[in-house]
This record gives structure tokens, sequence and C-alpha cells, in this order.
């Protein structure tokens, strides 16, 4: 084993920007060893943004982690991050409430937490729909742990020239496919 399977020092504290292959823009903060805020700027759920998911965090090799959780609206999502390649892939567990009225859960959650659970209690939870997809990451800096101001308003509310406002040496360039 030429690297330590439970150091996430390399990952926690990070947050992230990257854009799946449908054109979806998701932010992610790996607040700390347990937990992540996120924000979704563009997609079937734009507008959704959630502090203190409670989270797993591996990591699986040298640069590559792998987040998991499950929501209280009954999402079930699984990231990996590969950050000497800058690739995302994202598996999602939708529950079918979600994909019939994606709209319902498209808000700050954590003002909704009441009523997420009682549509998860709803359902219907089947069929799950599994939306596997990759994205490219392209934005990483390095926030600190336990940061509340890195996501701490709706997407709706960032610049328009955000994340660029913040710090252009943050962008990552392209970078070959690590698949090819
Ligand atoms: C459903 C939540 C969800 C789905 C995909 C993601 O990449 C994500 O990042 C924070 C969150």
């Amino acid at each position: 084993m030429d690297f330590n399977k439970d150091d996430v020092s390399g990952f926690v504290g990070k947050s992230f920007i990257y854009i799946y292959d449908a054109g979806w823009r998701y932010e992610l903060y790996v607040k700390n060893e347990v937990t992540i805020d996120y924000r979704v700027h563009s997609g079937i759920v734009a507008g959704r943004w959630v502090k203190d998911q409670a989270v797993n965090i591996v990591r699986i090799a040298k640069d590559v982690y792998r987040v998991s959780w499950s929501e209280p609206t009954g999402n079930n999502v699984a990231l990996s991050l590969n950050l000497h390649n800058y690739i995302v892939h994202g598996t999602i567990f939708f529950p079918r409430w979600v994909i019939n009225d994606p709209k319902k859960i498209a808000c700050f959650q954590n003002e909704y937490l009441n009523e997420m659970e009682a549509y998860r209690e709803a359902g219907p939870v089947y069929p799950i729909e599994v939306v596997d997809s990759f994205a490219t990451l392209i934005y990483m800096r390095d926030c600190g742990i336990n940061n509340e101001e890195v996501i701490a308003c709706p997407p709706s509310e960032l610049p328009d020239n955000y994340p660029e406002c913040l710090s252009d040496k943050n962008l990552l360039p392209k970078k070959e496919s690590a698949l090819a």
C-alpha cells in the first residue's frame, strides 16, 4: 500500500465546482471529515442548496476521494472525485417523487427539513431513478474547515462572474482524460 487510505486531509476543507456532461453545474464544499455543504447552480434542481449534510468520505487512491450520503428527501448520492485528472463521477439514486416534480427540492433545504421528510414519507419512492453521470472539475480551492461563508447564499444571488470573482488562480486547466 503506497498511500494511506484513511488520510482525507488532502480533500477536507476544499471547495469544488464541476459541470456534469448534461450541463448541470454543482458546487461542493467539504466542510469537515463528516459534513458537506452544496449548491446547485444549474440543472433540473437548480436553486437547491444544502448545509450540513452528513456524509461518508474515503480516499480510494492518491488524489481520488469518494463521498456518499443519504438525504432527508430520500435522494442517495455517491460522488467520486479524481483531483489529479479533474474528473468527477456522480451516481444519484432519486426517489420517484423527486423525478415526478424536481421543483419540490429546489430550495434551501435546511428551512424545509420537515417538508422534505414528509415528501419522502408520502412517496412514491419506487421505481428509483439511477442517474449516473460524469462531470468535469472546473474549480478547486482551499477554504479551511467549518467555514460557513463558502456556501452562504442561494445560487441566484451569486455574482455573474462567479467563481472567477473569488480568484482566477483556482480555475483549473483542461486535462487529458484519465480514461483515454
Ligand atoms: C442530489 C444531490 C447531489 C447530486 C449530485 C452532486 O454532484 C451533488 O454534489 C454536491 C449533490
